[in-house]
């Protein structure tokens, strides 16, 4: 099975996910000059009356599920011609000291990127569906920096305990993923694709400019989680989970304001 480690690492990911070498991979590295489009609107995130339902481990990620049977917690604006129904969010990170972020900026990458995985419910009818659709999919993209701890985080590094091995799943109800977002959501947008297996070219990205900032300490909570399952031998930290930059393959990057 898929993984990150050398010999199930996304450097032979194609063996099985042909797409990855295809035409429109994800992350990328985000060129220091991009051009700007003042056509693109502000994306607004609608996550008022959000349902976060549980966390779990996937043995990828830990992930906060929501409830998407209804327009509830919807992201439009920008470069979407719909709403976009908030699905999960996860994140990707590196280990102690080390940089962990999947897309980087002017070659410099972050501590940690949070993702915001979102599917077009107005063209489709289950997020499966979707994420195999070129417009199926948008994800929000948020870089985490290191420094002063975050306010919100703890309720999430602490539910990482409860999610320690692969495959485990606790409640985690009430979250609104609001608190975890920039002062401001400039962004730069871009057509890519899931950065994992199956990789689907289905992602409209929105990447915020602005990361938030998180401790250390908190991030060090992140790599208490395990890759590996409770009855396995092995015990592998979950950590470095992030694939490196992709081909652009003359993708159009644009920036809002
Ligand atoms: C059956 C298939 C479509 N299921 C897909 C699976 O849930 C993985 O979904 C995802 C969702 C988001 C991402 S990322 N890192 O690009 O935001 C990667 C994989
Ligand atoms: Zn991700």
């Amino acid at each position: 099975h898929w993984g990150y480690s050398k010999e199930n690492g996304p450097d032979v990911w194609h063996k099985n996910y042909p797409v990855a070498l295809g035409s429109r991979q994800s992350p990328i590295d985000i060129p220091r000059q991009v051009s700007h489009d003042p056509s693109l609107g502000p994306i607004v995130l609608d996550y008022d009356h959000c349902t976060s339902i549980n966390i779990s481990n996937n043995g990828h990620s830990v992930v906060v599920n929501f409830d998407d049977t209804d327009d509830r917690s919807v992201i439009h604006g920008g470069p979407l011609e719909n709403p976009y129904r908030l699905k999960q969010f996860h994140f990707h990170w590196g280990g102690k000291g080390c940089d962990g972020s999947e897309h980087t900026v002017a070659g410099n990458s972050y501590a940690s990127e949070l993702h915001l995985v979102h599917w077009n419910a107005v063209k489709y009818q289950s997020f499966d569906q979707a994420a195999t659709a070129p417009d199926g999919l948008a994800v929000v993209g948020i870089f985490l920096e290191t420094g002063d701890d975050h306010r919100w985080l703890h309720t999430i590094t602490d539910a990482m305990y409860m999610v320690k091995y692969k495959g485990s799943v606790t409640d985690f109800k009430g979250f609104n993923p609001k608190c975890l977002l920039p002062s401001n959501l400039h962004f730069w947008t871009y057509l890519g694709s899931l950065t994992t297996p199956p990789l689907h070219e289905s992602v409209t990205w929105i990447l915020l400019k602005e990361p938030i900032v998180v401790s250390e300490k908190q991030l060090g909570k992140f790599r208490l989680v395990l890759f590996t399952g409770e009855e396995e031998d092995q015990r592998l930290r979950m950590e470095n989970n992030f694939r490196t930059p992709q081909p652009l393959k003359g993708r159009r990057i644009r920036s809002s304001n």
